[in-house]
């Protein structure tokens, strides 16, 4: 395979790229416009070099030198703003800039094109340092660590290409060596860099889509007035941590709260002060909760605490110091009296060979007594049978 053909190759997969980081366009993914700016740069960039000596040096030398670093610093670029990291845009501006404007004067002035490529080749690895430095600082481990490990080893081995591709020019400068040349060193250096886009733009779309995947799931398992756990996601890990009961032993018990008289609250301080409250419940809820105890919101103004190895008596005592901070809380309201708020608590303890249905179910009977009993208080549901009494009254 010549070196021409390489550099067809590699426009032609930046162009695959381009059409592969368009599937990602709609779903608001940070970096995808800098990286699809660096496929397209490089799609333009490739026939410039390969139009050297047909079309003015300006076109094949300064601007296809210009663009395909661009694309480099593109690449940078978008994984920076992907992972939330500001982009250094001068720094690079100026960078592109010195880079070609040395080149141009090398070329101009006394045109050594080992030089030159040396040149080119330390601006690029020194970009592809910068990048594997930011992915290396970023790691962490969920979901997108295999694609973050992805693109640094692609960066890692980006550097050392142009290293040795630099190295080599310099050391052997041989000054008839050209970018077509067919030596063993270029045409492993232009065959790996050939891959280096496309490997980098998989990378940068595998971390998309493991980052839209965490948001779609976030989404799905979380309310998004509150941030508490949805009933969905509370069935599926109340479900599994009842399993877990079955197998091991142990105690699980669940709270069901409701807030009262919440429609005087949206019907007085309207509908945002209510939103207020709801979300005021799950930070003080949460911020009592300990271990693998989670808050969720069943819908409407109900939520729900799962609390795993706790027994009855853990559990209502836990559900009456809720009910107390809960009592305590003061939200400030504009113009108005600071608004206050109260819940009715019911309680229930996991029995042997319960369904989680019917937990909940006695759960809810507790709640509902609590109402009936007057509200502000803990009603606690016993496992063995269907009555529940009055623990606490607010
Ligand atoms: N602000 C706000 N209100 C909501 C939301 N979801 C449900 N509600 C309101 O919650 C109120 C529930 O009222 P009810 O079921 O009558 O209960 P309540 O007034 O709390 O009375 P008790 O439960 O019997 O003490 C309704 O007015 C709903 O419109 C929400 O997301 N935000």
């Amino acid at each position: 395979m010549s070196v021409l053909s390489l550099f067809v190759l590699n426009g032609a997969l930046a162009a695959i790229m381009l059409m592969v980081l368009r599937s990602l366009s709609h779903a608001g993914a940070a970096g995808v416009r800098e990286w699809s700016l660096a496929n397209g740069m490089a799609v333009v960039a490739l026939p410039l070099f390969i139009g050297r000596g047909v079309i003015p040096d300006v076109l094949s030398l300064e601007l296809a030198n210009a663009l395909l670093l661009g694309a480099s610093m593109m690449v940078y670029a978008g994984f920076r703003r992907h992972l939330g990291l500001p982009v250094p845009a001068r720094a690079l501006a100026c960078g592109l800039a010195a880079t070609i404007g040395l080149l141009s004067l090398l070329y101009r002035v006394v045109d050594v094109l080992p030089v030159r490529i040396a040149l080119a080749s330390s601006a690029h690895g020194i970009v592809f340092l910068a990048l594997a430095h930011t992915l290396h600082r970023m790691e962490r481990r969920d979901e997108t660590v295999y694609p973050r490990r992805f693109a640094f080893w692609v960066a890692v081995t980006m550097v050392c290409i142009h290293a040795a591709r630099a190295a080599a020019y310099l050391v052997r400068y041989d000054p008839d060596a050209g970018i077509f040349d067919a030596s063993l060193l270029n045409m492993a250096c232009i065959t790996l860099g050939t891959l280096a886009m496309p490997a980098l733009t998989l990378g940068a779309v595998m971390m998309a889509n493991a980052d839209i995947i965490r948001r779609t799931t976030y989404a799905a398992e979380h309310d998004h007035l509150t941030g508490a756990w949805s009933r969905r996601a509370f069935f599926g890990i109340a479900e599994r941590e009842r399993e877990r009961v079955e197998r091991r032993g142990g105690a699980l018990s669940v709270l069901v709260f409701d807030v009262d008289h919440f429609k005087s609250i949206n019907d007085t301080r309207g509908h945002a002060a209510g939103d207020r409250v709801l979300a005021d419940i799950v930070m003080r809820t949460e911020a009592v909760l300990r271990g693998r105890a989670v808050c969720a919101r069943l819908g409407g103004e109900e939520f729900a605490v799962l609390l795993p190895d706790t027994g009855a008596s853990g559990a209502g005592a836990m559900a009456e110091h809720l009910r107390a901070v809960l009592e305590q809380a003061v939200l400030a309201d504009e113009g108005q009296d600071p608004l206050r708020y109260t819940v009715s608590v019911g309680v229930a303890c996991l029995a042997p060979q319960e369904t989680l249905a019917a937990l909940l179910e006695r759960t809810d009977a507790a709640l509902y007594a609590a109402k009936r009993g007057g509200r502000n208080r803990v009603c606690e549901a016993q496992a063995a049978q269907a009555d529940s009494w009055s623990l606490n009254t607010g």
